[in-house]
This record gives C-alpha cells, structure tokens and sequence, in this order.
C-alpha cells in the first residue's frame, strides 16, 4: 500500500489556486480543528485559531495565531473578528462526549447552543456570513437503513445530539432570513492522526474505540472492553464508518473553499462508506501494532446504534471530496501518534 505522505496534498500544487485569506478556526486546538488548521494551511489560508482550551492543547495550534477566549464570550468574539477580519468561520467548539450529555445536558445546552447564538450574533455584527460548521451523523439517531444519507430523518436519541440538530436548525434559517450562508458537515467517526506525528487524538478522558484500543496495544490501559457483541451485525459488535481525520481536514478546506467561491449552502455526510465492527477494529490494531492485549466482553453501552455507516456520495459530487484513507492508514498513523507522545515508554515495553 502507497505511503500516506505520498498522496496528501502539497502546499505546492493547492497554493496555485487559493488566494490567502484568513479563516478563524473557533475550537482549533482540539482534535479534528488542529488537523483542519495543518490542512488550510498547507492549502495557503491563514488559520486563526480562537479556543478557551477546556479540551484543546496549546500546542496543537502551529498553523497560525491564537486567540484564547471562550464562545459564549460574545464581547471576546467581537474583538477577534475585528482585529482578523476573517473571510470564513469553520466551527468545532463543542461539548462532544454523548455519555457526558445524559449527565449534564443543560450544560451541553449551554455550551454547544447558547455558545453558537453568542458566535452567529458576533459574526453578524462583524459582517461575516459564511460558516462550515461540525455535526455529526449523532444528529439521525437509530437508523432506519444503512448507509444513511442525508435525507434519513433526524431524531436524535442523546442530548449531545439534540444540541447539533437544533445549530443545524438555526443555521438554517440564518440562511432563509439573514442570508447566512453554511457547510454542515455530518462527520461519522473520526480517527487516525497527522501521519507526520505533529499532532493527533488527544481527549482526556478518553472514551473513544480507536485511541483506547491503541492504549490496549502500548500497555497504556489492561485491555480493550467491547460494547455488547449481541447487536445484529456480522459478529455481534457494532459496526462504524471510520474516517481519517486528515480527510475530513481536507473536507473543510474544500467547504471554505466552496463558501468564498459563492457555493450554496450544503449539509453533507462524511464518511468513507466502509462499515467496521469492533471486533474487526480490534483486531486491526493488534495485528498492525504485533501486540496481543486482553479483550473482554461488557454490556452494550446506553445510546449506541447497532451500525452507522455513511452513504457519501453527495459530499463527492458538490465538493469533489472523497476519502484517500482507509483503516490500516487510520490505525498506522493512530500508533504513530501515541508512540510519538510516549516516547520512550512505549518502546520500553516488552512485546505481549
Ligand atoms: N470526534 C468525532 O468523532 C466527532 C464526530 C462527529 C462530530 N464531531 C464534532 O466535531 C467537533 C470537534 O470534535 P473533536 O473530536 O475535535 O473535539 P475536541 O474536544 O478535541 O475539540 C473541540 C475544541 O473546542 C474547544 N471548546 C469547547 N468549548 C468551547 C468554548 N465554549 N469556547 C471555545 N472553545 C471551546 C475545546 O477546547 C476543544 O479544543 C465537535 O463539534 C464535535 O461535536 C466529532
Ligand atoms: O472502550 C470502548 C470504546 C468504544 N467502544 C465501542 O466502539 C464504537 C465506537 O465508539 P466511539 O469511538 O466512542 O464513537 P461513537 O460513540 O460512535 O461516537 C463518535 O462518533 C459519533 C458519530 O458516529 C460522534 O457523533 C461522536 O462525537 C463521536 O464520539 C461504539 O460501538 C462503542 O460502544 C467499545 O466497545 N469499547
């Protein structure tokens, strides 16, 4: 298989027909906003990352300035877009952990919801009415067929869910009655990291199946729990579209790219179109990592649809998009990543 560096794009051949324009990543210190910043920039924008840092790193932002302040800060917000004067706002900021969402959803409310009035009003003031904004297939709740598209219905089935419906929703009709115009971008499962190890999944806690079986290989964790195996799927674990992030980087470069050139607005899934189990995933990384870890089986976790995959073709046809990577890149650079954090740790570790 082809090295991931040999077909990601150069700053060379995208610099040719994108002029500089700043763009103002809100949430850009987190996992797929740091990646997206490594993407416009090398694609010749200037990424102006604005983060209050409650789950973002500092040094994840290397692509261009940082403005620390928090959405609901609307004052803060005013002040940033005037100092940079951005010609597209790409919008990650969020509470993002579905678990979380059940215990604390007026929070999730406050943040994600109450954080995007506070950001559109700000963006208004400043005259700035082109936004890509972060959903989530978490938006069409238990499907109804599999691969969804974006016409499945939407009924959210956790608070964390609800709130990015309800931003779509306000999106929409900041379009019908202010002229707003915006890329929802419906991303499925997104993993893998920077394959030149600058930046990667870094959530604290972690909950997520990839950097948690990974952990499992490096001796980080004692082993992987799989979610259920009694779901009606090839080998009872639930099956998920992983995307690599470096696509969905390049997914939003090309949805900025869309908005200056006068595009409509758009709500796209993201995804590859490839279902994994669980089990498979597993198995991938202690193939690829040549480490056995223990798995065992617990009760299925509350919220987790049996299979989402995504049916992809629309985001192929308005943006040309279409995923370069699949589950071994996922997992090679995934393992790059946290061998690269672990440094001599993980390499001290004797093979299981
Ligand atoms: N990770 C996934 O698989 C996935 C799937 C679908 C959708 N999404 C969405 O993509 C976006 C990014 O997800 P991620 O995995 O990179 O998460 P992340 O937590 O790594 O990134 C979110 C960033 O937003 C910042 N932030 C949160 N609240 C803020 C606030 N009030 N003001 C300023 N900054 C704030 C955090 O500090 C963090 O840096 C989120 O909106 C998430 O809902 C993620
Ligand atoms: O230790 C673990 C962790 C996860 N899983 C399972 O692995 C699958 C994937 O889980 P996870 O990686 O946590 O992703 P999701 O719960 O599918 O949620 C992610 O993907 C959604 C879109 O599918 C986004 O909306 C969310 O923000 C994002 O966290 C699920 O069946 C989990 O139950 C396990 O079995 N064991």
């Amino acid at each position: 298989m082809a090295s991931i560096r040999h077909v990601l794009p150069t700053r060379e051949n995208c610099r040719r027909d994108v002029r500089v324009k700043n763009i103002l990543v809100v949430g850009g210190a987190g996992y797929i906003g740091s990646h997206t910043c490594l993407d416009l920039h090398d694609k010749g924008y200037r990424p102006v990352v604005y983060d209050n840092l409650s789950n973002g790193h500092r040094e994840f932002v290397q692509w261009g300035p940082f403005e620390e302040g928090d959405i609901r800060d609307t004052d803060r917000l005013e002040a940033v877009l005037a100092r940079h004067s951005p010609d597209v706002i790409v919008h990650f900021a969020a509470s993002i952990e579905v678990g979380e969402s059940t215990r604390d959803p007026i929070g999730f409310y406050e943040n994600n919801v109450a954080g995007t009035i506070s950001l559109l009003g700000a963006a208004r003031k400043a005259g700035i009415d082109r936004l890509v904004f972060s959903s989530t297939c978490a938006t069409y709740g238990e499907p109804q067929s599999v691969p969804m598209s974006e016409e499945h219905r939407q009924v959210p089935v956790n608070p964390y869910g609800r709130s990015k419906l309800m931003i779509e929703e306000m999106l929409k009709d900041a379009g019908r009655y202010l002229g707003m115009r915006s890329v929802v971008l419906r991303y499925f499962n997104a993993a893998g990291a920077d394959p030149e190890g600058r930046i990667g999944e870094w959530h604290e806690p972690e909950t997520h199946a990839v950097p948690i079986a990974i952990e499992a290989a490096l001796g980080q964790r004692d082993g992987f729990f799989i979610n259920g195996r009694d779901y009606d799927t090839p080998d009872g674990t639930c099956v998920r579209d992983f995307v690599h992030v470096m696509d969905l980087a390049d997914a939003h470069s090309r949805a900025v790219r869309h908005l200056i050139e006068g595009g409509e607005s758009l709500s796209l899934n993201l995804g590859t179109g490839q279902g994994t189990t669980v089990r498979q995933l597993v198995d991938t990384v202690r193939r690829m990592s040549g480490r056995e870890f223990p798995v065992e089986t617990r009760g299925r976790r509350d919220g987790d649809a049996a299979a989402l995959v995504a049916d992809n073709s629309r985001a192929k046809e308005a943006l040309g998009w279409s995923p370069r990577f699949g589950l071994e890149e996922i997992v090679a650079s995934a393992l790059e990543w946290h061998r690269s954090r672990l440094g001599g740790e993980a390499n001290a570790m004797p093979p299981a």
